[in-house]
């Protein structure tokens, strides 16, 4: 399938401390999961990738668009949920999305189309008038996916996006976020296998900066059955963790 993203010798430092180191990634429609223990590098790569970290050595690709010599065209195909974020809670969803979408600059006749489009992507229609206060945590995740796919982006960046949910909004998270990779790259980055298996169909392990495994979740288990087992086997295989 055809390549969304090209990354290309990618490293970063922060001072002298290697985070990332020589990172070579093609990014594809659907849904790729950024595996890796603690201090991997996994935020660092999102970081690059959304140009929240400027690139430091190598470059970062957009369908044709690059990183960094044209920002603002790369950043209007981007949607990015950072792993913290705070929402103005006194705002309504559709009011806060409808904000996002003026500030991305989404033009002003098809606002409110896309405001309604995010909001059944996340399927939160149904409270769109609703204070950002009166919402759940889980629920909160959503508006935060909202807020980034508001822009229609080729690309869509999610930090640890079940981290702190409870078991049922988790469960709830890892059936839609399959459902945003139909037409573009998805990146979620995570340390559970659990969501790998749940949500995922390509694995990039990434170990102190570098890559370890590029490819399928198929190949990543070598294609033997009970995905969950064998993705924890050989993410322990290859970094080493019991
Ligand atoms: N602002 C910073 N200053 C100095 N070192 C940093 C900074 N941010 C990250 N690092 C270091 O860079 C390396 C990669 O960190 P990064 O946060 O990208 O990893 P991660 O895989 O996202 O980890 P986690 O799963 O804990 O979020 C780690 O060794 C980390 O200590």
């Amino acid at each position: 399938m055809e390549n969304v993203v090209q990354v290309r010798g990618v490293s970063h430092r922060y001072r002298g401390a290697i985070a990332l180191h020589e990172v070579d990634v093609d990014l594809r429609p659907g849904v790729t999961a950024v595996l890796g223990p603690n201090g991997a590098g996994k935020s660092t790569f999102l970081g690059v990738l959304s140009t929240a970290l400027r690139i430091q050595r190598g470059s970062v690709d957009l369908g044709g668009i690059d990183s960094v010599r044209d920002r603002r065209r790369y950043r209007a195909g981007l949607g990015f949920l950072p792993q913290s974020f705070t929402l103005p809670t006194n705002l309504t969803v559709r009011e806060f999305l409808g904000l996002t979408a003026w500030q991305r600059l989404v033009p002003r006749a098809g606002r409110a189309a896309a405001v309604e489009a995010a909001l059944d992507a996340v399927d939160l229609a149904g409270r769109r008038d609703e204070r950002i206060s009166a919402l759940s945590g889980g629920m909160h995740r959503r508006v935060g996916i909202a807020q980034a796919v508001v822009n229609h982006p080729r690309l869509l960046l999610l930090d640890e996006p079940t981290v702190g949910l409870d078991p049922r909004q988790r469960r709830g998270l890892r059936e839609l976020v399959p459902t945003l990779g139909a037409d573009r790259a998805v990146v979620i980055s995570t340390h559970l296998t659990e969501d790998v298996a749940a949500m995922a169909d390509r694995v990039l392990v990434l170990a102190e900066g570098a890559v370890r495994f590029d490819g399928t979740v198929h190949e990543f288990t070598a294609g033997r059955g009970r995905v969950a087992a064998h993705l924890d086997a050989a993410y322990e295989a290859l970094v080493g963790e019991s």
